[in-house]
């Protein structure tokens, strides 16, 4: 199990040599959302711009199937029929197993009259309040690894006790001083750093839906 799991990095790195520095990084985060789904934790995402695009994908490729089926547990499908035979055989067939994970970038309702209201700068940190538990993960996406509202939620993150990991680019910044795990992939100018950001959530994702749903 581990081999196959470990050969999602390897793919990343030949398809990607760059991102060979990328590569502990990208293990313990994989390690740290391992253990947050082991635990029942969920995972927290936001950025801005196009890395509000890539918090968005990152939701769709763990809520779902990736890869590999994801059929729910032997469990559930006889609970489900056993609740109601029709709409219970069509459930137990095509639902499918979920990695929780929650974008922030979304829920327009709350967003636009939070940051009408309120400090719009701090629209992630107020999720992170509402959402986050002890455990969970947070990840910034941020490609500067200094915009505000990103860095408002890691602390509210850390504040409630979940795991904060950033994804940015190659240069220090206040994302990569307040994350636990930094993957700072080696571009420095913004959509270079957004074309690598890509390969690594995928990569993260196909890692966790293996561990979870491989065989
Ligand atoms: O996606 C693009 C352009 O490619 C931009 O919209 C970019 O994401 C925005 O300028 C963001 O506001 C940049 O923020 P960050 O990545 O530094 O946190």
């Amino acid at each position: 199990m581990e081999e196959n799991i470990n050969k999602h990095i390897d793919n990343l790195i030949d398809r990607y040599p760059k991102l060979i520095v990328c590569r502990n990084s990208i293990q313990e985060a994989y390690n740290t959302l391992k253990q947050a789904y082991t635990d029942g934790r969920k995972l927290l995402v936001c950025g801005n711009g196009g890395s509000a695009s890539d918090s968005e994908h990152i939701v769709g490729e763990l809520m779902k199937e990736f890869k590999l089926k994801r059929e729910v547990f032997k469990d559930q499908a006889e609970a489900l029929r056993t609740i109601d035979p029709e709409l219970g055989e069509i459930l137990a067939k095509h639902l499918q197993g979920a990695l929780p994970a929650i974008a922030l970038t979304g829920h327009s309702s709350l967003t636009t009259a939070f940051m009408n209201d309120s400090n719009p700068e701090l629209i992630f940190a107020q999720q992170v309040n509402g959402y986050g538990k002890p455990h969970d993960v947070f990840l910034g996406i941020s490609t500067s690894g200094n915009s505000r509202n990103v860095l408002f939620a890691a602390v509210a993150a850390k504040s409630k006790g979940l795991h904060v990991i950033g994804l940015t680019g190659q240069r220090d910044s206040k994302l990569k001083e307040l994350a636990d795990i930094c993957i700072q992939v080696p571009e420095t100018e913004t959509y270079k750093i957004q074309e690598l950001h890509l390969p690594v959530y995928h990569c993260l994702c196909l890692m966790l839906e293996e561990h979870f749903f491989g065989k």
